[in-house]
């Protein structure tokens, strides 16, 4: 039996006819008004909605972030919503710049109960919806769009009406026509006009016209040119503030806030990390760390964003995604090596307080609190890069390139049999294992630099090493520490490269040494050495070079054998 094509069952979202539209050429310069619904529209969507305690460590942190509107809830919908309002109210824990919004259906006894948690507020924003989409007018309403209209306008007088008895609070409106993107766009216009025109804003009093993505249908330029074609077409537009309420069914809901923004949205509604109803409201921190990527503040604090997610996470006893844009644990870690070269490189370069270029970070991570210790991740998709950067970081160990290159092998080799990521500290221990605990056969005891001005040579040296099981004391002299050293050997050694650098300073200081010698006619292989005395520190260097490739030498015969 052949099976139905499923996508026969859905259409195709219409196009909106703007002519002359606006938005693809502006760009977002300021940031826009914020509000929160964490507190209602996130919290209604929680397995297990907040209790006050957490409620209220939210709106505390809210506040904290700078958010100067915040839906603290549905309080005509339960006890727990109104007692949450009354106790903000009460306990006079808004502070004199933030305004306290609670939602409410366009029902008298729901009315009359949101405007009553309400009493007492210095500042509260009454927000009114009823839907209007086609298919809610036929599927839940079974009404015309005059009835629907008159639910809004009958609802907009009550909330009118009754905030006049309390002229201590100053009152605003907020109107949602819910599900605004998926209805005819001269019906949305209609009754938002209806409902402006009983409220009656003024410019100093402006209405909040809402207009959501209820649940996301569209790609955001549809969303965008309706907020534009709304903004040009709605009257008293210069007393109305244009807010959206996108929510993220198709994954855009950050691109539709952002063009939205761009086509004269002037408010957005969200929730932090994109927490709500299905797939969730816009995210506030996203869309504000994308402002501040394109130069422009956003007016929110999110400059500690790992105690703002833990308080979310525990708040709505939901994880933000490790790879959650600017906050997940794995957003500025690159595992891959030409992402390390590249970022290895990029921190580098970068001079404080200059135009951030550190290649595929489009954010400094400090900005957000993040510090860089976790920006490189070593496993089997790493480079040399990556092991290189966290060895300088973590233990101040900086590896001439070539070595880099010789010692990555090493790592990839445990990284490829574990199949698991490789932290700093194993990495240490490789590089540790690798080239500074190379004693063997050769050993460091001591050394001492002797006078001899019978010799041609500058420098004379005697020198103690341990050498299976025995002590060795070899003399000899050359042109520096280091010739006399190789000569007293008495090995056929050719030095090729040798690099040293200090770690840390004052009395701890050590100083670390690479060599890259050949033995025979071996290949070229690199040692390290650390230690206080920078002499030593290179004798130590040249012993691991010859032990690793005298051990390397005996395993090639013990394989050829
Ligand atoms: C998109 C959004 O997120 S909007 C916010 C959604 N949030 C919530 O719904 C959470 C809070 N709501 C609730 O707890 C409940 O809905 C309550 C307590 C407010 C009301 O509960 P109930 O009285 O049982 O009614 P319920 O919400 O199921 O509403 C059904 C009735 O209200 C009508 N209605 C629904 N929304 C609206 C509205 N915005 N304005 C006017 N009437 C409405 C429906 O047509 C239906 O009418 P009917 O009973 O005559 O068929
Ligand atoms: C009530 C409105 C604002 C809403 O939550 C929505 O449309 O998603």
């Amino acid at each position: 039996m052949m099976l139905q094509n499923p996508s026969s069952k859905y259409r195709a979202f219409p196009p909106v006819h703007l002519t002359g539209r606006q938005w693809p050429d502006r760009a977002i310069t300021h940031p826009p008004i914020w509000m929160s619904t964490d507190l209602r529209d996130g919290n209604q969507a929680l397995i297990e909605p907040m209790s006050h305690d957490k409620k209220l460590r939210f709106f505390e942190m809210l506040i904290q972030i700078g958010l100067k509107e915040i839906e603290v809830g549905f309080p005509s919908a339960s006890q727990t919503d109104f007692d949450f309002v009354r106790k903000l109210i009460d306990e006079d824990r808004i502070p004199e710049d933030v305004t306290i919004i609670v939602l409410t259906q366009s029902r008298e006894e729901l009315i009359r109960r949101t405007v009553d948690s309400c009493v007492g507020a210095r500042r509260a924003i009454v927000h009114l919806y009823n839907s209007v989409a086609p298919v809610f007018r036929k599927v839940v309403f079974g009404m015309t769009r005059e009835q629907i209209t008159d639910i809004a306008v009958s609802g907009t007088k009550l909330v009118k009406q009754l905030v006049k008895q309390h002229p201590q609070t100053e009152w605003a409106f907020e109107y949602t026509p819910e599900s605004f993107s998926t209805t005819e766009l001269d019906f949305s216009r209609h009754i938002c006009d209806a409902v402006s025109e009983v409220w009656q804003p003024t410019p100093h009093n402006k209405m909040i016209v809402n207009l959501p993505s209820t649940v996301e249908c569209s790609t955001p330029n549809v969303y965008a040119d309706q907020i534009e074609w709304m903004s040009r077409k709605l009257a008293r537009r210069d007393s109305l503030i244009i807010s959206v309420h996108p929510h993220n069914d198709r994954g855009t809901a950050v691109a539709s806030a952002e063009l939205a923004i761009m086509a004269g949205a002037d408010r957005v509604e969200g929730c932090l990390f994109g927490n709500g109803e299905r797939t969730g409201n816009v995210d506030l921190v996203t869309l504000a760390m994308n402002l501040y990527t394109q130069g422009v503040h956003p007016g929110l604090d999110f400059s500690d964003i790992d105690a703002v997610r833990q308080v979310v996470e525990e708040c709505n006893q939901l994880p933000v995604h490790p790879r959650h844009p600017y906050a997940g644990d794995l957003v500025f870690t690159a595992f891959s090596g030409s992402h390390q070269d590249a970022i290895k490189k990029g921190f580098a370069q970068q001079k404080p307080n200059a135009l951030w270029e550190v290649p595929y970070l489009p954010i400094d991570p400090a900005d957000l609190g993040r510090s860089y210790d976790a920006v490189i991740r070593v496993n089997s998709q790493s480079g040399k890069g990556g092991m290189a950067y966290l060895l300088e970081q973590e233990f101040g160990l900086s590896l001439p390139r070539r070595l880099q290159i010789e010692f990555s092998r090493a790592v990839q080799a445990v990284a490829d049999a574990s199949g698991r990521e490789i932290a700093a500290k194993e990495i240490h221990a490789i590089f540790c294992s690798e080239y500074f605990d190379q004693t063997s056969p050769y050993a460091y005891s001591a050394h001492k630099m002797v006078e001899d001005s019978s010799s041609d040579e500058p420098v004379q040296i005697d020198i103690t090493l341990a050498h299976r099981q025995a002590s060795l004391s070899l003399q000899g002299g050359g042109n520096g520490p280091i010739d006399a050293f190789v000569n007293a050997l008495g090995l056929d050694i050719k030095l090729m490269d040798y690099h040293e650098h200090a770690i840390g300073s004052g009395a701890n200081a050590k100083a670390a040494c690479y060599v890259e010698l050949r033995l025979a006619n071996g290949p070229t292989m690199f040692g390290a050495g650390i230690d206080s005395n920078i002499v030593t520190a290179s004798f130590k260097a040249v012993l691991s070079a010859v032990n690793r490739q005298l051990v390397r030498a005996e395993q090639e015969v013990a394989v050829a054998g």
